[in-house]
This record gives structure tokens, sequence and C-alpha cells, in this order.
């Protein structure tokens, strides 16, 4: 079932292009990987769909209802810094009806390496990646039907992450769709259905993950993974610059 369609999208700032003539639709359970250099786009698509920023031409369809949850690529944006962690946890909950999941947020602290003591501070005194597994904690406690999951690993650790990668792929499992923007390639194999790969604001490439990491037709997209060690570390005769 589709939730969201996007048809020949495009945002413009004062003239200048940040994407332009983007299609492609997020189906529910599935887990989109949006990929590409700095400045391709990748945010601001995101912000897009969501309705943070407007479209400057084209179209985004969703379904009745859909709820949404931004998980934003600094968590300082998160939270608000007069509150105590554990109420920025529960309040959404209490607005979204959900307050019975806030027996889940001691799980997820678990699963997440975090102390419970957190809960009892405010962002302050958090770290990024503290803040950014809060985050994520939130949203999927909303019990979103997508989650959009801009660079939400890049203050993580490799154990976090492979946590991380791990929790979001059991909420596909039942339903969750996710847009997962990421510069870690490392991270998209194994993990997600299929990849978008922008180059100056336009799709250059759209497959399923293990095409686009096992046989990319791009140039673009072979360097993307070079840059990324994926070649280098995982498959040497792939390695061509
Ligand atoms: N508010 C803004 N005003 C003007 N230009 C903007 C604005 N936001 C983004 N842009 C431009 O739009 C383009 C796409 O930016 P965007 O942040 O979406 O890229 P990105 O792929 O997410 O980059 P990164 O990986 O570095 O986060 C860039 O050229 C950027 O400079």
């Amino acid at each position: 079932m589709k939730l969201i369609q996007c048809d020949n999208c495009s945002k413009f700032f004062d003239g200048i292009c940040a994407f332009e003539a983007i299609d492609f639709s997020i189906n529910r359970g599935e887990i989109i990987s949006l990929i590409g250099e700095s400045g391709s786009g990748k945010s601001t698509i995101a912000e897009c769909i969501s309705g943070i920023k407007n479209l400057t031409t084209g179209k985004v369809t969703k379904i009745a209802n859909l709820k949404m949850q931004y998980i934003f690529q600094n968590p300082g944006r998160s939270f608000n810094p007069k509150w105590q962690m554990g109420k920025s946890l529960l309040e959404p909950l209490k607005l979204s009806k959900k307050l019975e999941n806030s027996t889940q947020i001691d799980v997820y602290l678990d699963k997440l390496k975090l102390d419970k003591q957190l809960l009892t501070q405010y962002p302050h005194e958090c770290s990024g990646g503290q803040k950014q597994r809060l985050a994520i904690i939130r949203a999927i406690l909303c019990e979103p039907d997508l989650i959009i999951a801009d660079e939400v690993t890049s203050g993580l650790d490799s154990e976090n992450e492979q946590e991380l990668l791990k929790i979001f792929k059991e909420i596909s499992l039942s339903g969750v769709a996710i847009l997962f923007i990421t510069h870690n390639i490392k991270t998209i194999e194994n993990f997600s259905d299929q990849v978008i790969v922008l180059k100056q604001g336009k799709i250059v490439e759209k497959a399923i993950t293990k095409t686009i990491l096992d046989a990319p037709k791009q140039d673009y997209t072979q360097k993307l993974l070079a840059a990324s060690h994926y070649f280098t570390s995982r498959r040497k005769e792939f390695v061509r610059i």
C-alpha cells in the first residue's frame, strides 16, 4: 500500500535549484535510502515531503491521516530546552493518545544503551548521541506510518548504529516505512529495500539496494560507493578509482 507519492517535485531557493523533477513513492513497511553527496538535495526533499518546507512545483500525495515522524540530523533541534528529557518523550505520546507505549521507554533505553537517569536531565546536559537516540525512541513510540530519519546514525558509535538499524528493520517488518538519509553507505547493506541516488538535485539511479551496491549503473554512484569505502572494504573487484 502506497503511503506517499511524489510527482514531478521541485524546490528552488531564489531561483537556485535544490532538487528538480523528483518522482518516487514510499510503500507501507518499506525502507528507502536516499544517498548523494553533500548538497545534492536529500534533506530538502525530506523537508518538503514532511511539509516543513513547501515545494516550488509538483505534488506530494499522502494517504489520509498519515502519521509521520521526522528525526532531524541535528538532535539539538528536537527538544524543548526547558523540559527534562522524560517530559519530552511523554508529551507527544499524550498528544497522540499512545501513553500506554511509555512502558516501552525502558526497553528502548536498554537496547540503545542509555541510562534511565537521562530522563531527568535537560537537553544541554545530554550529549548529541544521547539526544539523537532519545529522539529516535520518541519517534518510534508514537507509532507513525512513516519515519523520516535524516543522518540519524552519524553521531552514534558502531554498536549503537547496529542496534538502531536492527530496531528500524524490526519496526519496518511491522509496517512502519522509513526514509533513511545517509552518507554512510555501509549502513544500507542488508537494511534498506530500495536506494535513490541523488546528484545535484536529480535522481540519477533508483533500484533495489542489492542492485545499487553490486552493479551500480552510473559513474556517480560508483564514486559515491568508493568514497564511502564500500568497494574498498567489501568489494575489491569493483574498485575503479
Ligand atoms: N534555506 C535554504 N536557502 C537557500 N538554499 C538552500 C536552503 N536549504 C538548502 N539549500 C540548498 O539546497 C541544496 C540542497 O541542500 P540539502 O541540505 O537538501 O542537501 P543535502 O543533500 O541534504 O546535504 P547534506 O548531505 O550536506 O546535508 C544545497 O545547494 C543547499 O545549499
